[in-house]
């Protein structure tokens, strides 16, 4: 694999952006390489400056559902950008847009548009504590919910990749308002409720946790989540930046049938434009400024660009058959490595829900992030490395989710699985 252009631009970026990257999870530290630098990527390939081709599992980190420059939504994109990048006012686009995200996710009586996932999470725990008027935020370790101060606490994504439990310049006082405990532990939140309940504004959760590579909710676990918060009158945030419109239409919450006081999205939504989402029930909603006291802004929320790609990758994800597919296609997939690591006698544990999963290298189960964090990540760091050498591009870290898309076909399928029967001999 000749990757000479890739290192160079690494040399440059280094000396002008931090690590080289303009977010920690793409800089490969984890897994003993250098990033590549991407030129272009159309479906289920992306390629980089050297022109190396790979099948891509990673899809942006989540939203790119409908493959790398679907036609459609890059057509969108231009029609929007005649008319105007921004106008900082309402548009006629938004209207459309929170509407249909209302429907699809009918929890979401009202809707705000942001630019991204943090910027969701950060403005509906804003929310929740200003109409609970408590301080106290519940979140679970190895949930990963963006990079707001309040949210840099026993996280994972690339804090736990890179091995960071917690962040300085974070105070001390602003960390001590998050609680973070176990993933799938009923007894240590009903613990923690019986202990704080009346301060407690909310629980944070990824209704699937993908930031510790994926980790499903026990049966039954989200229905406990959600008869404690309504017994101590704290609210329920499902933050659905990853499962949201990935594994079903109507996300997690339609999934399991759990239904939140407030959602945010973010990644799909967008269709690989930035745009996030946070809403819920109206009362709640209308404690956000104007209407109520509650301040959350921003000069680029509702972008038209964002906008329109995201209402054209909506519709096409709400036909019927499309979430079939996207199923069937990834079971393939995960089902073909699984008997792979198994032939090959590599110790193996995989999660998966609709078109999100992880292997963790080790016998498993894995239930959290004490389970997840057992996974021989060298081992990790050998598979990612022969793959890659073999034109599949994973997301580098044993803690992050392998994302199929629509563009994933049959062919690519195959492609993947023969490089795996070669891949795992150097694992
Ligand atoms: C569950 C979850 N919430 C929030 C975020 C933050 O989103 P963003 O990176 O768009 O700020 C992410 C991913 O990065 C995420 O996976
Ligand atoms: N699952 C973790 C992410 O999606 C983060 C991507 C990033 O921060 O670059």
């Amino acid at each position: 694999m000749k990757d000479d252009r890739s290192r160079e631009l690494w040399q440059r970026s280094q000396k002008v952006i931090p690590g080289g990257v303009n977010s920690p999870a793409r800089a490969m530290l984890a897994v003993g390489r250098e990033p590549l630098f991407i030129r272009s990527a159309r479906g289920c390939y992306i390629e980089d400056v050297d022109g190396n081709r790979y099948i891509d599992y990673v899809g942006s980190w989540g939203p790119l559902i409908l493959g790398h420059a679907d036609p459609d939504v890059v057509a969108a994109v231009k029609k929007a950008a005649e008319k105007g990048t921004s106008f900082g006012a309402p548009t006629e686009a938004e209207v459309n847009f929170a509407e249909m995200l209302t429907r699809l996710i009918p929890s979401m009586e009202q809707v705000r548009l942001v630019s991204s996932g943090t910027e969701a999470t950060m403005s509906a725990l804003r929310l929740a504590r200003g109409y609970t008027e408590r301080d106290l935020i519940v979140k679970f370790d190895g949930c990963y919910h963006g990079h707001s101060d309040g949210l840099l606490v026993a996280s994972g994504s690339g804090l736990a990749t890179l091995g960071l439990p917690s962040c300085p310049g974070v105070p001390a006082e602003v960390a001590g308002l998050s609680v973070s405990i176990p993933y799938n532990d009923l007894a240590a939140l009903e613990k923690l409720f019986h202990e704080k309940g009346d301060k407690i504004a909310a629980v944070i959760i990824e209704p699937v946790a993908g930031n510790m590579g994926v980790v499903p909710p026990a049966p039954g676990y989200l229905q406990g989540v959600r008869e404690i918060c309504d017994e101590y009158g704290s609210l329920l945030i499902f933050d659905e930046v990853i499962t949201g419109f990935r594994v079903a239409l109507g996300g997690a919450q339609e999934l399991y049938g759990v239904t939140p006081d407030l959602t945010t999205l973010g990644k799909i939504i967008g269709a690989g434009l930035p745009l996030g989402a946070y809403g819920g029930k109206a009362e709640i909603m209308q404690k956000v400024a104007p209407c109520g006291p509650v301040y959350q802004a921003g000069t680029l929320s509702g972008n038209p660009l964002a906008t329109a790609a995201g209402l054209r990758a909506l519709d096409m994800l709400d036909v019927a058959g499309v979430y079939q597919r996207l199923e069937e296609n990834s079971a393939k997939l995960y089902d073909g490595l699984g008997d792979i690591f198994t032939k090959a006698g590599v110790p193996h544990y995989g999660n998966r829900v609709g078109a999100m999963f992880s292997y963790f290298f080790q016998k498993g189960p894995v239930t959290d992030w004490t389970s997840a964090s057992k996974s021989d990540t060298e081992a990790f760091g050998r598979w990612f490395r022969a793959m890659l050498g073999r034109g599949v591009y994973l997301a580098p870290s044993q803690f992050e989710c392998t994302f199929m898309s629509l563009a994933h076909d049959a062919d690519a399928i195959e492609q993947t699985l023969s490089a795996a029967e070669e891949a795992i001999k150097e694992v």
